[in-house]
């Protein structure tokens, strides 16, 4: 009797519990819309008062030691507000937060020079200061071991200034195809599980069954190779229509990796700027490759610099045997 009362209660209970958190969800929503369209009159107000742009103290946080303007800061009085859903509502979770469960405080810590919580955009860093000796060995695994080359823009002839190599996991023949260059795919050689070893769980992925199924490697011998404003957004990663997490590695000399949000361009806006070190882990995490660009300029840098891009294919191309299954 006691029992059957209880079981009654719990269940109401439940009932409840589930229709305060919809309620709660809609007064989120309707917060995040609010401060959205406040944010934006709030600006308009101040940049109509002001001739000279105003560096907003209300963007992200700077990635140091570059200071960085606020990726957000500016674009929401430009372009109508984009208000994604929620990090909570779709479930996603930082791969710094995922790497930082259970670990004391101490630890290595990842920051997140780009927090964009409002379009659901957020790029992380880590600078786990790898030694000497596994930073030397990593390069030159990747420098020996890939297939470098230099492809050609078909429509101009003209290379492309970085040598690159695509590699896949083993059963996918996927290409990589952008800006009308198409790049035939390399499996995944031994020494990659290697350098994933090494990078894979400090981005809390755990088991080579988690790690993604791709990468992009770019070789920028100088200074005077680069790559321009662009975002990952081709359909294999299927970035423009959902949560797509992207995890760089650089090895060799210093370059800065740049970040601004679409329709930034042309209008006086800083981009938030990341020096990347040999060592260091970046990351691009939910809906960036639909709302913002990425670029590596060209700078004075003297020595080469690798660059590991991995990514998940999520669609298969039709000439794949796994996009056949
Ligand atoms: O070299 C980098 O850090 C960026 C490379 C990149 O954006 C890409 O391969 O798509
Ligand atoms: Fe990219």
């Amino acid at each position: 009797m006691k029992d059957s009362k209880q079981k009654k209660l719990s269940k109401k209970e439940k009932k409840l519990a589930k229709k305060l958190k919809k309620k709660e969800k809609k007064v989120e929503k309707k917060l995040r819309k609010l401060d959205a369209s406040k944010k934006a009159k709030k600006r308009k107000r101040s940049s109509s008062s002001s001739s000279s742009p105003s560096s907003s103290s209300s963007g992200p946080p700077a990635a140091a030691p570059a200071p960085a303007r606020g990726a957000d800061a500016g674009a929401e009085a430009r372009a109508p507000a984009v208000v994604e859903p929620s990090r909570e509502s779709v479930g996603l979770r930082l791969l710094g937060d995922v790497y930082a469960v259970g670990k004391p405080s101490s630890e290595l810590r990842w920051e997140y020079p780009l927090r964009d919580e409002v379009r659901r955009c957020f790029a992380g860093v880590l600078r786990p200061r790898l030694p000497q000796g596994t930073l030397r060995r990593l390069e030159e695994l990747a420098r020996e071991g890939a297939a470098w080359h230099q492809p050609k823009r078909p429509r101009t002839g003209e290379l492309l200034p970085r040598k690159t190599d695509w590699m896949t996991a083993e059963g996918c023949r996927c290409a990589y195809r952008y800006g009308g260059v198409e790049v035939g795919p390399t499996e995944f050689p031994g020494w990659m599980a290697e350098v994933m070893e090494t990078v894979m769980p400090l981005c809390g992925i755990r088991g080579q069954g988690r790690w993604p199924n791709c990468c992009n490697l770019n070789l920028y011998e100088d200074g005077g190779m680069s790559v321009g404003w662009h975002a990952d957004d081709e359909e294999l990663f299927q970035g423009k229509v959902g949560d797509c997490p992207i995890i760089s590695f650089s090895l060799g000399h210093t370059r800065t990796f740049e970040l601004q949000v679409l329709g930034a361009q042309g209008d006086g806006e800083q981009p938030l700027r990341i020096p990347l070190h040999s060592g260091d882990v970046l990351t691009m995490e939910g809906l960036v490759q639909k709302h913002y660009q990425h670029r590596v300029p060209r700078e004075k840098a003297q020595g080469a610099r690798i660059n590991f891009t991995w990514r998940w294919i999520r669609q298969h191309q039709a000439r794949c045997p796994l996009g056949r299954k």
